[in-house]
């Protein structure tokens, strides 16, 4: 298949093979600009390996990727990198705990992790500030990252990762170890972004169909690295997938924009 330069990713037959064991096999993907992607799996079924993918993070054994217009393996990540914001356990184990908020998110202009210089631009400054207050943490600002709660760190993480203003947002399990208002507060915030023309294609990867924001446009299940289903939402979420994605049978709801699923 051909590489369309407006796709935001373009996967094709794409193999990651490790200790002699393919993580994910044969994906075909393809996000346009405009789409919300969510990423749904059981534990183990490939989804960080395929975020990682997309984020340049690794390249396929076998088959090809484009992010952004750029072939993974042919491209200097680090360039394409900037491109991209992500927000994943990785990368939050390599945020110091004794740096404050608001230069944990304004260290992502320089795409490093830690302050190296003693003055930013003041743009970078206010940007990050109005990101902090998009997230709905603007009073932690001068906070130290470690004195943070699960959700406080989240919403850190994804600031920081639109600090660049990216062509691609990827946030990996963002509602993973939230409570119940914490998580509603924060898919009602991704619902607002995922509405936002000016937004970038976003990747959020679950293993809750609760998780999923409303506004969110596309689904690509995953079972033991293999695409179950994939496409728009509304087709891919039904119980039928969602069954064979986490091999038992369950009944999907959809209401008001927001899924719920038990077993049936
Ligand atoms: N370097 C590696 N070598 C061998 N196996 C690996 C390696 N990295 C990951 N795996 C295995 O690949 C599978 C897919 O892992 P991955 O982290 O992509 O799944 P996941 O869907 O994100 O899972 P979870 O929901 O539990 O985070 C898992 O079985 C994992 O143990």
């Amino acid at each position: 298949m051909s590489n369309d330069a407006d796709l935001v990713i373009s996967i094709d037959k794409a193999t990651v093979t490790r200790s002699g064991k393919d993580l994910i096999r044969d994906i075909d993907w393809q996000v346009e600009p405009d789409e919300r992607w969510v990423l749904l799996g059981p534990n183990g079924a490939g989804k960080t390996t395929l975020l990682s993918l997309v984020a340049g993070r690794l390249h396929p054994t076998r088959g090809t990727a484009h992010v952004l217009g750029e072939q993974l393996g042919r491209v200097d990540v680090f360039e394409l990198r900037t491109r991209i914001g992500l927000a994943s356990v990785a990368v939050h184990d390599r945020i110091p705990g004794d740096e404050t908020v608001l230069n944990v998110v304004v260290t992502a202009a320089w795409s490093v992790v830690g302050r190296f210089r003693e003055s930013y631009d003041p743009m970078d400054t206010t940007r990050a500030k109005a990101l902090l207050h998009q997230v709905g943490i603007a009073d932690l600002a001068e906070r130290l990252y470690g004195t943070l709660s699960e959700g406080e760190r989240k919403r850190v993480q994804i600031a920081r990762a639109l600090m660049t203003d990216p062509e691609l947002l990827l946030l990996d399990e963002p509602a993973a170890g939230l409570d119940l208002g914490g998580r509603e507060d924060l898919v009602r915030r991704l619902a607002a972004l995922a509405a936002d023309p000016d937004a970038p294609a976003m990747v959020l990867v679950t293993h809750h169909v609760e998780e999923i924001p409303p506004g969110f446009t596309h689904a690509l299940l995953l079972r033991e690295g293999g695409v179950v289903a994939a496409g728009p939402l509304e087709a891919t979420m039904t119980s039928d997938n969602l069954s064979k994605t986490f091999d038992v049978p369950l009944r999907l709801e959809h209401e008001d924009g927001r899924f719920t699923a038990r077993a049936s």
